[in-house]
C-alpha cells in the first residue's frame, strides 16, 4: 500500500499517513497535553458516577457496559473537536462512526480490484457511500466549527481554549504531497480517533470492574489502599496526582489488561523483507500477526496465569527490581497495546483512563453481584474481545468509616 492508497471499507491509509498521524497524535497525547484535559476527564467522571447511582436508585441491576461506553465516548469527543457538546450531538457521533466500524468486515471485500467490485457490489457500494455521507453530514459542521474557533482565537491557547486532535489535523501540512488534509481525509481521522479509543477502553474497564465485583477482597484491598491516601475526603474525586500514591490500583489495571486483554491480536503486520520466525520462513510483503492473550497466559513466564492476582505486579523482583514495563522495551512477558514501531499511540492515555475511571468507582461506590450471580468471564469476540454475559451490578455509595 502506498502512501495514496486507503483501505476502502475503514477509509485508513498505509504506512506513511500512519506516520503523520502517529507523530498528531503524539503531540495531542503528550503528558502536559493530557494534563490540560484534567477538566474533560473530571466532566465525564460526573456524568458516569450520576448516571450509575440514578440507576442504583431504581433497585434494578446496572448494566454497566452502555454506561462505560458512553463516558469513553464523550471524553474522546472533548478531545477530539475541543468543545463540550450536548448529549444529543454526542449521540449523533456516536451512532454514525459506530455504523462504520461495526459494517467494516462486510466491505473488506470492496478494496479488491474496486473497478470490478463497483459493477459486481454495486449495492454494498452504495450502502458503504451512503454511510459515509452520514458521517460527513454529523462530523463536517464539527469540524468547519472548530477551524473557525481557531481562526478567530489566531492559534493562541488560552484558558478557554485547548488543543484539540481536530486542530492538529487542520494545521498539518503533507510534506510528500505539500498540502492539506482536505475535509474528507479529517472526517475519518478524526473517526478513527473516536472508535479506535472507545471499545478497547471500554472493554478493559468493563473486564476489570467483573473481576473487582468477582472478587470482592481484592476490591476491599483497593479501597482501604485509596482510603489511606484520600483520607475523609469523601466528596473529593481521586485526581491524577493521587493516582500517582495508589500502586495497587495500577496492579489491579495491569493484571486486567494480561488476564483480558481488549484484542487476542494486534493489528496485521507487514514483513519488510524475508524472514524466519521461530522456525517458519516468512516471505517479504507476508502478513504477521502476534498472540496476545497467550503470551499473557503462559505458563512458563506467569504463575498461576489464569488467577486475578494483582499482586503479582507489586513484586518488583520479578521484574528485575523495576516497575514492569508495558512498552516491552526491555522484555516482553505481555503485550495488550502491541509493542516497537506500531505500539498504540495512546498507551499512556488509555492507562490515565483506566486508573482513574476504575479508582474513582470503586472510591465512590460498593460493587458487588445481583443475588445469585456468580459473574461468568466467558468471552464472546466482537471488534475487542467482550465478555459474553456483559456485566451487571449492585453498587451503592459507601459509607463513612
Ligand atoms: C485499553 C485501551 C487500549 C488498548 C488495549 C489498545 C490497544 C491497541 C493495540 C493492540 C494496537 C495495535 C498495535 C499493533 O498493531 O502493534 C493499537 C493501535 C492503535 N490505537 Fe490503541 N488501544 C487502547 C486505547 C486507545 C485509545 C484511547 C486510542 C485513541 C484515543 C487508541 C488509538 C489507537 C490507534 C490510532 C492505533 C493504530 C496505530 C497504527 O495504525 O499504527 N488506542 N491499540
Amino acid at each position: 500500500m502506498t502512501c495514496h492508497q486507503r483501505n476502502i471499507s475503514s477509509g485508513t491509509y498505509g504506512p506513511t499517513w500512519r506516520l503523520l498521524r502517529r507523530n498528531l497524535m503524539s503531540e495531542i497525547l503528550h503528558p502536559s497535553r493530557i494534563k490540560s484535559y484534567s477538566h474533560a476527564r473530571k466532566w465525564v467522571l460526573d456524568i458516569l458516577l450520576n448516571n450509575l447511582m440514578k440507576k442504583s436508585k431504581t433497585g434494578e441491576p446496572v448494566e454497566v457496559l452502555s454506561h462505560f461506553r458512553h463516558a469513553m465516548f464523550c471524553l474522546l469527543v472533548l478531545m477530539c473537536f475541543g468543545d463540550k457538546l450536548s448529549q444529543q450531538q454526542i449521540e449523533e457521533i456516536e451512532v454514525v462512526t459506530r455504523k462504520i466500524l461495526l459494517s467494516s468486515d462486510q466491505f473488506n471485500i470492496l478494496n479488491v480490484c474496486p473497478s470490478v467490485t463497483k459493477v459486481l457490489f454495486r449495492h454494498q457500494w452504495r450502502k458503504l457511500f451512503q454511510l459515509r455521507k452520514d458521517r460527513e453530514n454529523v462530523l463536517l459542521p464539527l469540524i468547519r466549527a472548530r477551524r473557525k474557533a481557531k481562526d478567530e482565537s489566531k492559534n493562541k491557547e488560552t484558558d478557554d481554549y485547548v488543543l484539540a486532535y481536530v486542530d492538529t489535523l487542520l494545521d498539518l501540512d503533507l510534506p510528500l504531497e505539500k498540502r492539506k488534509f482536505n475535509e474528507e481525509e479529517i472526517v475519518t481521522l478524526t473517526s478513527e480517533f473516536l472508535n479506535a479509543g472507545t471499545d478497547t477502553t471500554t472493554t478493559a474497564l468493563q473486564w476489570i470492574m467483573a473481576n473487582l465485583v468477582k472478587y470482592p477482597k481484592i476490591q476491599n484491598k483497593l479501597w482501604l489502599e485509596i482510603k489511606s491516601v484520600m483520607g475523609d475526603n469523601d466528596d473529593e474525586e481521586i485526581k491524577e496526582d493521587d493516582l500517582q500514591k495508589i500502586p495497587y490500583l495500577k496492579a489491579v489495571i495491569l493484571e486486567g489488561l494480561r488476564r483480558h486483554p481488549p484484542g487476542h491480536f494486534v493489528l496485521p503486520h507487514r514483513t519488510t523483507e524475508d524472514t524466519v520466525l521461530g522456525g517458519f520462513w516468512v516471505p517479504k510483503n507476508g502478513t504477521i500477526n502476534f498472540m496476545v492473550a497467550d503470551m499473557g497466559w503462559d505458563p512458563k513466564v506467569w504463575e498461576d496465569p489464569m488467577v486475578f492476582n494483582p499482586e503479582r505486579f507489586l513484586k518488583t523482583d520479578d521484574f528485575n527490581g523495576e516497575v514492569f514495563d508495558l512498552t516491552g522495551s526491555r522484555e516482553i512477558k505481555m503485550m495488550p497495546f502491541g509493542v516497537g514501531r506500531r505500539i498504540c499511540p495512546a498507551l499512556g492515555l488509555a492507562l490515565l483512563h483506566l486508573e482513574y475511571f476504575v479508582g474513582n468507582m470503586i472510591w465512590k461506590y460498593e460493587w458487588k453481584a445481583m443475588d445469585g450471580d456468580s459473574i461468568s468471564l466467558e468471552e464472546k469476540q466482537e471488534f475487542t474481545v467482550v465478555m459474553k454475559t456483559p456485566l451487571k451490578a449492585q453498587i451503592s455509595a459507601r459509607k463513612k468509616i
